[in-house]
């Protein structure tokens, strides 16, 4: 499979080393230094770039006919739109916070739990992820997304950096140097605790699962995640 890379970063440099190792070849590299593409001999894209370029890097994708991968957070607020550009040029596309088989178990669980405490209301939701000083976004996709299953399952209706309401889920963001993720969901009652925990001993996780991903989208048209990859649930 022939694969181009936008961004060329730790994760696109990780990804890189994975693929090959998978026999894949890494046709293109795409950053703000070389930003051309030469769509004739791509068979997907992956993009692990900056939350201000991923939109875009996915939309040159999708009017190409390239099926894209996307790991990038952070740019959500235009998810619907890349939603429909790609049932429009009926592309494939497949968004994910996370990509690491781990977290997605974790995202069951998750939900799992939420159902089960829905109606406890003598426990308080909270939520803490932990990454490395260089992210740009706060709080992490996967905490976002971890929060977002809870607030479909429950009568929490929002998430924020602070409790700001009985309704509102809290997520604090730590910044230490080289964490690669680690998410804590709590839920505290008067009397005890409970918590659920992934972290990430490095970056092969998140990696391998976009290969996967790319690797399982090739032939398909549509909007997928990686709960449809993975078969979990
Ligand atoms: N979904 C998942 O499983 C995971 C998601 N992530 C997410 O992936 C993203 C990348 O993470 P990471 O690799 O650690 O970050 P890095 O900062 O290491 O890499 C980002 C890369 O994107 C490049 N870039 C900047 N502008 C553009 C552009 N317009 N088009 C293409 N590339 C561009 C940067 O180049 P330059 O340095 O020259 O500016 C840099 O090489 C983040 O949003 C992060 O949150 C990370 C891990 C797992
Ligand atoms: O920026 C990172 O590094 C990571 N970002 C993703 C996120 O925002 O959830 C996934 C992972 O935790 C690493």
């Amino acid at each position: 499979m022939n694969i181009a890379l936008f961004g060329y970063g730790k994760m696109g440099k990780m990804i890189e080393q994975i693929a090959l190792k998978r026999g894949h070849k890494i046709v293109a590299k795409i950053d703000l230094d070389t930003p051309h593409l030469d769509s004739k001999n791509i068979d997907v894209a992956i993009d692990f770039s900056i939350p201000t370029a991923a939109f875009d890097n996915i939309s040159t994708c999708l009017t190409n006919g390239i099926p894209v991968i996307s790991g990038t957070t952070g740019w959500l607020d235009r998810y619907d739109e890349a939603m429909e550009l790609c049932k429009t040029q009926q592309g494939a596309f497949i968004y994910a916070s996370n990509f690491s088989l781990g977290v997605n178990i974790f995202f069951e669980l998750n939900a799992y739990l939420a159902n089960m405490m829905k109606n406890l209301e003598q426990y308080e939701v909270s939520m803490e992820e932990i990454h490395h000083t260089q992210k740009l976004d706060a709080p992490s996709g996967t905490a976002i997304s971890l929060a977002e299953d809870i607030i479909q399952r429950s009568s929490y209706e929002s998430w924020n950096e602070e409790k700001t309401g009985e309704q509102v889920i809290p997520i604090t963001s730590l910044r230490e140097a080289e964490v690669p993720g680690t998410h804590t969901v709590k839920y505290q009652s008067q009397v005890d605790s409970i918590s659920i925990k992934h972290r990430a001993h490095n970056r092969e996780g998140f990696a391998l699962g976009a290969v996967i991903a790319a690797e399982w989208i090739l032939g398909k048209k549509g909007v997928f995640s990686m709960k449809d990859v993975l078969n979990l649930g």
